[in-house]
């Protein structure tokens, strides 16, 4: 790929609009109907759709091109998992909804590392694929994500695998991203975590690396961290990687962690990988109450038992954001840094808290309206709008583009016209793990469209 150099808008066209709407005026109404169903008030989105909140994994892809280069496979492990970590970093504070994308829309970037393709390849389950390549890499996968609404926490399950191929040495790697939890949907201010396991596999050394992204914990002590090791194929543990998704991450080698440990025990929790503070005891007076005056029996009891309901241990308060970030004193000797994350910039609280690779994302260059796919997601009026700031329009060109994607799959049915096929994936088993997965066709950069009105 030659794409040169290009200087890249560094904010949106105006500041957000900032609302005190609370999303619990909405999310009551839902309780116990399938998330990705429901409509939200646009004032809770943010001017990218989700096929280009996917290509944000690329921020830190030069990691995969550090890694391509390494010639010792437990290196390449320690840069993937640094890639794999780093894609995950652009989500730190953001809570704005990204529009569900139309079927069949798609969404390219060029940049000098690599280039992408995005298409939303089915509706009813979302699915969204994507395939990225590089001088030296290729990383492809599908997201479907599942929103389940626990009362006061969404979690989010990023369900789908990702894959990194490097062509050249033969190698692949294959992983699921973790759970994503949004903390006070009913009192409070929202915040969100990353948590569970990941694990990487390589193919075909069989190189392991288990990475567990914990929950904040006790007094926050283990807010954003990420911990856990390399393992070889006979599960000797090589190294050790630790960081936070938000920030960093280091290695360095399994048995000075060891040492480290032994003598610095105080330094380091057990915390755990599931969402911050679900117990129902956790939950508060307050909040028992809003959901006491719901009459809807069957989300009840199931999330709280009616004994957690009466128990006065439960008059806890409600749950608050972490403020202070923990200080991350753990320093292992011969640790290397694997990635560092680029600081946001200056005016990010303004602009929905964009990183500056996410600023750029929905820019309409010049000239590139007459190249670019014509379902690509630069050009859809409702996220153009509210980029522009005007949000009673956006509104109306969701609504109506919502209802010409429900029109365009009555027509099909009516018609018994086969179902929609995908223009640039195809539904196949993943290569490696044989997991469901959408490989591209390859073809979408010939820039021969011939694709659907969807706008
Ligand atoms: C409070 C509720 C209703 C609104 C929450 C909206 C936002 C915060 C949710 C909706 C969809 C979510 C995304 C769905 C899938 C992924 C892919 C995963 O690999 C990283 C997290 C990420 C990118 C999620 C981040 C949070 C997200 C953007």
């Amino acid at each position: 790929m030659d794409v040169e150099k290009k200087e890249h808008r560094l904010v949106l066209p105006v500041p957000m609009y900032h609302t005190d709407y609370n999303i619990w005026s909405v999310l009551k109404n839902c309780i116990g109907k399938e998330l990705s169903k429901i409509t939200m008030p646009v004032v809770f989105n943010e001017p990218l759709s989700f096929l280009q909140r996917m290509a944000e994994y690329m921020e830190y892809s030069y990691l995969l091109r550090i890694a391509a280069a390494q010639e010792d496979p437990v290196a390449r492990m320690q840069y993937v998992a640094g890639f794999a970590v780093s894609a995950l970093a652009s989500n730190w504070e953001r809570l704005g909804k990204p529009f569900n994308p139309l079927l069949g829309e798609t969404y390219e970037l060029e940049r000098e590392e690599f280039r992408i393709i995005c298409e939303q390849v089915s509706h009813h389950p979302p699915v969204s694929a994507f395939h990225a390549d590089s001088k030296d890499w290729v990383f492809h996968g599908s997201i479907h994500p599942k929103l389940k609404f626990w009362g006061k926490n969404v979690e989010i399950q990023p369900k789908g695998v990702v894959t990194v191929e490097f062509p050249k040495l033969k190698e692949a790697y294959t992983w699921s991203n973790v759970q994503c939890c949004v903390h006070n949907v009913i009192v409070g201010k929202l915040w969100m975590e990353q948590v569970g396991n990941m694990e990487i596999t390589s193919y075909p050394m069989g190189y392991k690396a288990h990475l567990t992204f914990k929950s904040a914990g006790v007094n926050n002590k283990d807010l954003h961290h990420v911990e856990g090791y390399i393992g070889d194929k006979s599960k000797n543990k090589i190294r050790y990687i630790y960081g936070k998704w938000t920030e960093f991450l280091k290695c360095t080698d399994y048995n000075l962690y060891e040492e480290y440990l032994k003598e610095n025990p105080s330094k380091f929790s057990s915390g755990n990988s599931k969402c911050s503070n679900d117990s129902p005891s956790h939950t508060s007076k307050k909040m028992l109450q809003k959901l006491n005056s719901l009459k809807v029996g069957s989300f009840r009891s199931n999330s709280m038992s009616q004994e957690s309901i009466n128990d006065p241990a439960t008059d806890s308060t409600e749950e608050t954001i972490p403020k202070s970030d923990s200080t991350y004193s753990i320093e292992i000797p011969n640790s290397v840094a694997i990635w560092q994350v680029t600081p946001r910039p200056p005016q990010t609280s303004d602009y929905y808290q964009f990183t500056e690779f996410a600023m750029s994302l929905n820019e309409l260059e010049s000239g590139m309206d007459k190249i670019i796919c014509p379902t690509d997601s630069r050009l859809r009026p409702d996220i153009r709008k509210l980029e522009q700031g005007d949000i009673d329009g956006a509104a109306i060109e969701k609504n109506r583009l919502e209802e010409k994607q429900r029109d365009a799959n009555k027509y099909r049915k009516n018609k018994k016209i086969t179902e929609w096929k995908p223009k640039w994936f195809e539904q196949a088993p993943n290569p490696y793990n044989k997991q469901d997965d959408w490989i591209c066709t390859g073809n979408y950069w010939k820039r021969q469209y011939t694709n659907p009105d969807i706008f």
